[in-house]
């Protein structure tokens, strides 16, 4: 399919992540060296390509499921246990929801434009029934499992099970797991920029409730208050049903949801990264994000107020490290 996102105008500059045969060496090469890649025949998890909202609102079963409601398409994460220690004012930009999944189903054949927007977010658990079982049971997990090993990531520590309305966005942030996200229905556009734009994207600081996300807005950039902005570059793709994205531990990552479709379905990967890393200089980008991450937490631990933190560092810093 011609590649819609390239009909979207960005102010920085944008290439294409490669699209490849995951029997290619190239896209080995890729995956190994942590750099972004579509895999376009990896069959993952053909047996999902079925998972509309009819075959799941009748098969994933009774259980609730965690839905995110949003005054607009944006659906920024929160991490709740971060908000009474530092910051119980902070209002959260999205309510979080439990309801089943024929209730959220419901929701979305009933929509009207004005009301507020949803999206599914729920890690597939032992909830579900037979049928999604047996769908999970048969993904390509040979496949899986030998490229996992091969790269010596860790553990697979969940699949979210994403459902989202046409046009909703996860807006930029990062994780610290490997990602193998399966395009399942509909199609999402996928922008990523390497780990080196810690100092461009401005994380909100590590003790945040929006810890791992971006202060800035990439489609509404406030140049006067992130002048880093202006040194952002991405990798961008469209993936569509059967694609995989292969989304690098600590790269920074926006999705969003088209509108050829009126939902979209998709299924991540989510693993512990390789657990020694062996110290190698120059440090990679990932490895010094990883230690802002730590010397930011022993600060918070040792200080106690966000206020102290920067006149700390300036102290620490300025005139001795020039
Ligand atoms: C809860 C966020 C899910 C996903 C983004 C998206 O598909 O909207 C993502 O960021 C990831 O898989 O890491
Ligand atoms: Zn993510």
């Amino acid at each position: 399919m011609a590649d819609i996102d390239y009909e979207t105008k960005y102010f920085f500059p944008v290439k294409p992540i490669p699209r490849l045969s995951c029997r290619d060496p190239e896209a080995l090469r890729l995956i190994s060296s942590e750099k972004p890649v579509v895999l376009t025949d990896a069959k993952l998890c053909d047996s999902a390509l079925k998972w509309n909202l009819d075959y799941l609102a009748q098969h994933i079963g009774p259980a609730k499921h965690v839905v995110f409601a949003s005054q607009c398409d944006e659906f920024k994460y929160y991490d709740e246990t971060k908000i009474s220690q530092y910051c119980p004012n902070f209002k959260r930009p999205t309510q979080r929801l439990e309801i089943t999944f024929q209730e959220f189903a419901n929701k979305l054949t009933q929509w009207n434009p004005g009301q507020e927007k949803l999206y599914l977010q729920q890690g597939l658990n032992s909830s579900v029934g037979t049928v999604i079982a047996a769908d999970f049971v048969s993904f390509n997990w040979p496949w899986l499992n030998a490229q996992t090993k091969t790269q010596g990531w860790g553990t697979l520590t969940s699949n979210l099970l994403l459902v989202a309305m046409a046009g909703n966005v996860t807006p930029v942030h990062y994780d610290e797991q490997q990602n193998l996200f399966c395009q399942l229905v509909g199609h999402k556009r996928c922008i990523l920029f390497s780990p080196d734009h810690h100092d461009r994207l401005y994380p909100h600081p590590v003790y945040h409730p929006h810890d791992r996300q971006s202060q800035a807005d990439i489609f509404k950039p406030d140049f006067d208050k992130f002048p880093g902005l202006r040194q952002i570059s991405a990798q961008s793709a469209v993936l569509g049903p059967g694609d995989v994205l292969y989304i690098p531990i600590y790269w920074w990552h926006h999705i969003s949801s088209l509108h050829n479709h009126p939902y979209t379905v998709s299924i991540n990967f989510w693993y512990k990264g390789a657990s020694t890393d062996m110290v190698i200089y120059p440090l990679l980008d990932r490895q010094k994000v990883a230690i802002m991450r730590n010397i930011e937490k022993m600060i918070m631990d040792a200080l106690k107020k966000p206020t102290e933190v920067d006149q700390f560092f300036q102290s620490l810093i300025l005139g001795r490290y020039t």
